[in-house]
């Protein structure tokens, strides 16, 4: 249930628990990421709903994008933005909750990458924007904490490759690069649109071991600064 807080639809009788996002190009490691913190009790993890995306009453709005972007990437988009809302407006019962990506990266990097890249027309671009722009002028969407695992296009491709996760096989490296750039000017430069939270850089090309003992050292400074 929804009820109105500061102006804003917000969930009802929760109480506001810190919002942490991991955020980074495809296959650079999110879900890596959060099985890793999924082992710590007072944090709860949500990863993407990957799943509903593959397949919403017997369709799979992912294929049918990366086969034909300029006329489904609207139908995944649409139905992405709706169940990152859901997410974001999902109880939680830890003190800590740690989401894969969010309803803003949603917009700024992936339908943003559709439509710079000319594979959206112009009118789905604006019925998506004036979606977003809806949602988050009146529902109240906290996030307390962008974690960025930062790769290069390089090692994503690499390890998108050994996912071998069949929709995706049709990707090339450029789509990976424009992503990454995205990113960068979200996240790194700052230069492309609003940050909902401040954002913490994990530099993440490095092996596994390496990146779990990175996990490790970041935990107490990714659960302090998320607390405001
Ligand atoms: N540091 C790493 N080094 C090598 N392979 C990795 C590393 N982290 C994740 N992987 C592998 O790369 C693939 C993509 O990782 P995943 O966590 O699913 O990425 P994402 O959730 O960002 O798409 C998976 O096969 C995973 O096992
Ligand atoms: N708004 C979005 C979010 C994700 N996708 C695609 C990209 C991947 O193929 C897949 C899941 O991403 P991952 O967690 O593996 O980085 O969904 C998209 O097209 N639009």
């Amino acid at each position: 249930m929804l009820s109105s807080f500061q102006g804003k639809l917000a969930r009802n009788g929760d109480e506001r628990k810190p919002v942490i996002c991991i955020e980074g190009n495809i296959a650079s490691g999110k879900t890596t990421c959060l099985e890793f913190f999924s082992k710590t009790s007072d944090i709860e993890v949500l990863t993407e709903p990957v799943a509903k995306w593959r397949n919403v009453r017997g369709h799979n709005p992912l294929a049918l994008m990366y086969q034909d972007p300029q006329r489904w990437g609207i139908t995944l988009q649409t139905y992405v933005q709706l169940t990152m809302l859901d997410i974001h407006l999902s109880a939680t019962s830890a003190p800590f909750r740690m989401m894969e990506r969010s309803i803003f990266s949603a917009k700024y990097i992936f339908v943003e990458n559709l439509f710079k890249s000319g594979k959206m027309p112009e009118v789905d671009y604006a019925v998506l924007s004036e979606w977003f722009d809806w949602i988050t002028s009146n529902v109240s969407i906290p996030v307390d904490l962008i974690v960025y695992l930062q790769t290069s296009p390089q090692v994503c491709h690499e390890r998108l490759k050994q996912r071998c996760r069949e929709e995706e096989k049709v990707i090339p490296l450029e789509y990976l690069e424009s992503i990454h750039q995205l990113y960068e000017d979200w996240l790194i430069k700052r230069t492309s649109f609003p940050l909902p939270a401040p954002v913490l850089v994990i530099p993440a090309d490095h092996d596994l071991q390496k990146m779990l003992h990175q996990y490790e050292e970041n935990r107490d400074k990714i659960l302090a600064a998320s607390q405001v």
